[in-house]
Parts: C-alpha cells; structure tokens; sequence
C-alpha cells in the first residue's frame, strides 16, 4: 500500500555533549554528558506522523557510514519506509555538532553532508510515491531546487503540499509560495521571508496577508506557546488557535511535532477543518514540549 504522508527532507546525526561553559576558540574543555540523537527536520516530521499511525515513506540520503546505517534502522524502528532513503559514499551523513552548558544556551555546527546529494535522479525514481501520497511534506534542509521540484511533482498530481520554509532563505524562490497549498513557518522564519518582525499575533497576521499575496492558499505561522495564525485565500480573516497551557520543559522540535501531526491529520482526517486540525496538530507539539528528550 502506498505511504499516504510522504516527507522530502534531511537527516542529521546530533553529536551532543553537555558541558558547564562553552570553550573558547581553542580552548579543550571536559563536558559531563554525550549521547547521539536523530535529527534533522525532514525525518523528525516523517517520525511524528509515523507516531500518530501515518503509514509514511522518507525520501533522503545519507552516508555509507556507521550514522547512515543507524540512521536507516531507527527510521526502519519508527515504521517509515525507508524505499527512497539513499546511502552514497560521497559525502559523510548528516550531522549537528552541538554543545549545551548548564544554562541551556548552545553551539551548534551542522554539517549537511550527504543531504546536500539528493538529486533530481532520486525524485523521479520516487515520483510513484510522491505522486500517489495523501500529502507531501518539504522543507529546506536540502537543496531547495529539490524541495522545489518534489513540490511540483505533487502538485501535478492533485497531491497536497505542506511547505515548512526552515531554515528560512531570505531570497526564497517565489515559486515555493504557488506550489504551497499550506506554508507553515515559525516567527524567525516569518520575520527572514517579509521583513516583518512578529512578536504578537497582529504581526503574524501581517506576514500571512504579505504570504498569500505572494501566492501561497493557506499561510500557518507557529507562535510557540501562543498556538498559531491561520489565514487562507478562502478564510482571509484571520484566525488564532491557541495552544493548551502547559508547563514547557524543552521546546526542541516542538516546529517539527507540529508540522508532522499536521501532515498527519491532513492525509487521515481531510474532512477535518483547518482550524480543528491546527488545534490537534498543537495539542501534539505542545505534549512534546513538556518533557526532556529521554537521553
Ligand atoms: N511553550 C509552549 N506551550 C505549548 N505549546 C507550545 C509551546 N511551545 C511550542 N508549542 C507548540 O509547538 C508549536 C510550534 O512551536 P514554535 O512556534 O516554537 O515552533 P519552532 O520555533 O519551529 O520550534 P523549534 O524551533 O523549537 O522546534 C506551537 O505552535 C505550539 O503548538
């Protein structure tokens, strides 16, 4: 049976070590914690809608290295199919170097890897899958001309694309707003795309006009624990729909948990209203963010 809710996307291997200070530039410094995680935004969202019972397909690429394989086996744990997950021997997986102090503030280095091999090549031998889903899920881990193409195979098809602009590009191809049924970005993102800095919902609904003008049918902006806006061509009033209050503990991800529930929601329950399905998507991101990763 084909995967209703298909991601185009990245992964990412988290090195993490938690340390008392950030070093200094060459300075060695002993930290007191190390542990490997599963990152990267692509296969973070392709997880949470796997979670939520999405039968759901990963199109990617990682290295013919050790954080490859793994990698490939913990999709394979959380159910994806893991058909379009290529391996190369080109470049090294994926990965996000970070350091966390005590305070919580971070360093982080990414290093996209075999990511950025994606290809065109590997769209077309995935194009029955991408064109048979419910919806097909991009963001801008990978070259963008990718993301862009596998958007418009799915729009071809009378598929749904679900648009996550993160990391957000200022000078983002316009065509990512017409081949976007539903553009879902952040407040960071918003402010890089419009020049609009959102620091309240009326800000938000600033950015989700300027969006539609540029083409988009659906604009959703995230607002952390104040839930989201929504706007669209056919409801231009905009609407917020606040997320539960809760006690937040760590908010990593919280973007991705939303972004797959809402995928997730949109292939198995499309008679569902938008705003009721935000609603769920925020009740899914905002349980997420009231525990520690289980390190
Ligand atoms: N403190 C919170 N309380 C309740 N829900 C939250 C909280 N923070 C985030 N959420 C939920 O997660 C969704 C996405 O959060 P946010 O807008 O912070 O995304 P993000 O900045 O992309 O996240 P991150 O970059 O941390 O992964 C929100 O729309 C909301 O549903």
């Amino acid at each position: 049976m084909a995967a209703e809710v298909v991601v185009v996307g990245s992964c990412m291997t988290d090195l993490v070590s938690l340390t008392t200070r950030l070093p200094k530039a060459g300075e060695t410094i002993l930290g007191h914690k190390f542990f490997v995680g599963f990152g990267g935004k692509g296969a973070n969202q392709c997880v949470q809608s796997a979670r939520l019972g999405a039968k759901t397909s990963l199109i990617c690429k990682v290295g013919n290295d050790s954080f490859g394989n793994d990698y490939v086996d913990n999709l394979k744990k959380n159910g994806i199919s893991t058909a379009f997950v290529g391996q190369t021997a080109d470049a090294a997986t994926g990965t996000a170097s970070i350091i966390v102090n005590s305070e919580g503030q971070n360093v982080i280095v990414i290093v996209p890897g075999a990511n950025l091999l994606l290809n065109f090549e590997d769209l077309k031998r995935a194009s029955d899958v991408i064109c048979k889903a419910k919806v097909v899920v991009c963001q801008l881990e990978i070259t963008p001309a990718i993301s862009l193409e596998a958007l418009k195979m799915a729009r071809a098809s009378g598929v749904k694309t679900l648009f996550n602009p993160a990391p957000a590009l200022a000078d983002l191809d316009p065509q990512f707003y017409t081949y976007s049924d539903i553009f879902c970005c952040n407040e960071t993102e918003a402010e890089i795309l419009t020049g609009i800095p959102v620091g309240n919902l009326e800000d938000a609904e600033k950015v989700g006009r300027m969006l539609l003008e540029r083409g988009c049918k659906l604009v959703i902006v995230t607002l952390g624990a104040e839930g989201c806006m929504m706007i669209s061509g056919e409801e231009p009033i905009p609407k917020h729909v606040p997320a539960g209050k809760v006690r937040a503990v760590d908010t990593t991800g919280a973007g991705d948990s939303f972004v797959g529930a809402l995928a997730f929601y949109l292939a198995y329950y499309p008679k569902l209203s938008m705003e009721e399905m935000i609603r769920k998507s925020n009740c899914v991101a905002s349980e997420l963010v009231q525990h520690y990763p289980s390190k």
